[in-house]
């Protein structure tokens, strides 16, 4: 959406991007593997209004955080709340911004650092954002690049796996040499989310796997390689709608996400409790070391969620093919 004053200039700008759960290859996406992922029915939304009073500032009342923003040093003021997902939307002005005084509203109904690309959903909405305040074409592609970038920068190491998802919408196959295919078929809600409280922090558990792969690069090496081929076994079994082989590619890779070092009791308990309460297929989604699990349950949805919700926090999310766009979630 945009708003603009008598003279044509504009004076809002609002875009919104979509999270995302990873169904397959998380990690092994960062060194050339293939992978999938979804973008779900959950948003960030930016909004860019010209400032007022000639200082730039960043709010969020759903994280309860304010600051005071100095673009042109990507460094900022911090008058309440947690920074993190700050150094994203810096980076992202840093890259586009002409450092003119702005006011940015970040609303949020992503669970935050909890495998549902947050930081990818902000990154992508702000960039959109920014693209139409500035009066640049509207182009996914140039989005998606550009917030792999910041990505990147922020975290030190990114696939641009999640920007990807968060960009386009829809289920999508990354391969190898970083093509995109989208899988043309509606998933019914059959998944649930659950996250802990705990949350994972992205680049912390990629730099983790990168120091164990340093360290015993052949064992890592394989491990990573047999991540790809379950990814490639699973794009054939959702183009077929083999639910029981989507599922136990599920639990192998969860399998191999322990033997790297991202799990963690509390997801390890919801890996198997949504097993005991009807999942056919469970593991973690996004970067681990926290953050959450998904939950492949066709027909027992209720079930796995009420079962979730007992120690933790549950989400039944449906698929979104809806990418990112200029309006409100
Ligand atoms: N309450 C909060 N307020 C502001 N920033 C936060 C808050 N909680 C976490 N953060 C920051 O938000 C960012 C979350 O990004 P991160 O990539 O770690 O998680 P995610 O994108 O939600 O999950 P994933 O990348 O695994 O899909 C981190 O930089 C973290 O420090
Ligand atoms: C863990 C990871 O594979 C996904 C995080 O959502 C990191 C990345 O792809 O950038
Ligand atoms: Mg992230």
């Amino acid at each position: 959406m945009v708003i603009i004053n008598l003279s044509g200039d504009i004076m809002e700008a609002i875009a919104s991007a979509p999270g995302k759960t990873i169904l397959f290859g998380e990690h092994s996406v960062v060194y050339k593997q293939p992978a999938i992922a979804t973008a779900v029915n959950k948003r960030a939304t930016i909004s860019i209004k010209r400032s007022t009073n000639g200082v730039s500032t960043l709010r969020s009342d759903d994280l309860q955080f304010e600051a005071e923003l100095d673009t042109e040093n990507k460094s900022y003021n911090l008058i309440r709340g947690k920074p993190g997902i700050i150094r994203y939307i810096l980076e992202a002005l840093f890259s586009t911004h002409d450092h003119s005084p702005i006011d940015i509203k970040l609303s949020l109904n992503i669970p935050i650092g909890s495998g549902l690309g947050s930081s990818a959903a902000v990154t992508v909405a702000t960039l959109a954002a920014l693209h139409k305040f500035h009066g640049i074409k509207f182009n996914k592609h140039l989005i998606a690049k550009k917030a792999h970038i910041v990505e990147r920068n922020v975290q030190g190491i990114a696939s641009p796996l999640d920007t990807l998802v968060c960009t386009n919408g829809g289920m999508i196959y990354l391969s190898r040499d970083k093509m995109v295919s989208r899988f043309n078929l509606n998933f019914k809600s059959s998944f649930v989310i659950g996250y802990t409280s705990k949350r994972g922090n992205t680049g912390k558990m990629v730099r983790s796997v990168r120091a164990l792969k340093n360290r015993n690069p052949r064992i890592l090496g394989s491990i990573i390689k047999t991540m790809g081929q379950i990814v490639d076994e699973a794009k054939l079994a959702i183009i077929s709608g083999n639910n029981q082989k989507i599922a136990e590619l599920m639990n192998i890779n969860q399998g191999l996400l322990d033997s790297i070092g991202v799990n963690t009791t509390e997801l390890s308990r919801m890996v198997y409790s949504a097993r005991r309460h009807g999942a056919l297929g469970s593991k973690i989604t996004g970067s681990g070391g926290g953050g959450s699990i998904i939950a492949f349950c066709p027909g027992k949805s209720n079930e796995v969620h009420d079962a979730l919700n007992k120690y933790d926090n549950a989400i039944k999310i449906a698929l979104s093919n809806e990418g990112v766009n200029l309006k409100y979630r």
